[in-house]
């Protein structure tokens, strides 16, 4: 087993694309270890539709990054307090749902530590029916992924808040995540240890199940490799929300100028059809403005640049512009 040195950075996207990279380039003969931290970020699942899972509004004040990764499952909330490990070995065929075989030997680490520790379900570990893990894979070619989060002394209110997902009245085919009650590892340790205490110990508790153990550093061609796919891929807009599978919306809000109903169908994270009924008067037909928003990207910046030079009371009578945008996108 080869331990992957991150050299501590903490930005999500490039710990990401570090992983990815790995999975796909590092020496196919011999297993990984990496470990990293981000700070405060959703992760989001694969197949997931990234509005049904996170709080816009408070992550957008509170500069929380929102990032899709390659594996599946649903969305969890990193900050500092939150370890991933992540093993990349090769792939038998069978083994891309035996999680367990990757969390054994985490869960042993945590049992020496004085951690009542299981695995349930498919893939959470958990103590006292609290989940302090959520586990996901990902395989390509001969190569896997496993990989798992470690709540260690993560600000759970935070978790709620940035999950707590807003938007309203959503349809699609995306994964949902499964929401379960969260601990934090530190609340059953008997003797309290540091962040980086546990890392180490969790370090040499793994490295004792898979001995020999060296570290990698990667070189400066691997790290401008990493950082390439980091900008082709991790910070863009088309991979962490446009990539969601297509989902439509249906709104509805009472005005002084009458009832408006909306149904919007958003497809690769761009508005592909829009249907706007109700018993408003306009000078011009609202089939008009439906075709203004088809091709925006489902995003209330883009949606907002848009509706800036349109004149919305042509076509509703006495209607804010900024009252259309927030039935468009949702203001609550
Ligand atoms: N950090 C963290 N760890 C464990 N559980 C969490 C966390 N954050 C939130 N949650 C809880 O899990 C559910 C979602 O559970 P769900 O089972 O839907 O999803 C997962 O567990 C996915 C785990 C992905 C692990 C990857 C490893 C490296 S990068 S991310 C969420 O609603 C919260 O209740």
């Amino acid at each position: 087993m080869i331990f992957i040195d991150n050299e501590g950075h903490t930005n999500p996207k490039l710990n990401l694309a570090l992983e990815e990279y790995a999975l796909r380039h590092f020496d196919a003969s011999t297993d990984y270890l990496l470990f990293y931290i981000n700070e405060p970020s959703i992760i989001i699942g694969r197949n997931q539709n990234t509005l049904e899972e996170i709080n816009q509004e408070y992550i957008d004040a509170k500069n929380i990054h929102v990032v899709r990764r390659v594996s599946g499952g649903g969305a969890v909330y990193h900050d500092l307090g939150n370890l991933n490990f992540s093993f990349i070995t090769n792939h038998d065929g069978k083994s891309i749902s035996n999680f367990k075989k990757f969390t054994a030997p985490v869960i042993k680490v945590l049992n020496d530590m004085g951690v009542s520790a299981e695995l349930k379900g498919r893939n959470d570990i958990l103590v006292n029916e609290k989940k302090i893990s959520g586990t996901a894979q990902f395989s390509t070619g001969k190569r896997m992924i496993s990989h798992g989060t470690l709540l260690f002394d993560t600000d759970m209110s935070e978790v709620a808040k940035a999950l707590q997902v807003k938007m309203s009245k959503i349809q699609s085919k995306g994964h949902k995540s499964v929401r379960s009650r969260v601990a934090n590892i530190s609340e059953f340790l008997k003797t309290p240890i540091s962040m980086a205490n546990f890392k180490e110990q969790l370090l040499i508790g793994l490295y004792e199940a898979s001995e020999p153990f060296e570290t990698y550093k990667l070189t400066e061609d691997e790290w401008k490799a990493v950082h390439q796919l980091k900008a082709e891929k991790y910070d863009l807009w088309d991979w962490n929300f446009g990539r969601s599978p297509k989902f439509n919306i249906q709104r509805n809000k009472r005005f002084p100028i009458g009832e408006i109903d909306l149904r919007i169908f958003v497809e690769k994270g761009h508005i592909s059809e829009v249907k706007v009924f109700g018993d408003f008067f306009g000078r011009q037909p609202v089939s008009d403005l439906e075709n203004i928003l088809i091709g925006v990207p489902y995003d209330k910046r883009e949606i907002r640049k848009t509706l800036e030079n349109v004149s919305i009371e042509d076509y509703f009578g006495t209607l804010e512009t900024s009252d259309f945008i927030d039935l468009v996108y949702g203001s609550d």
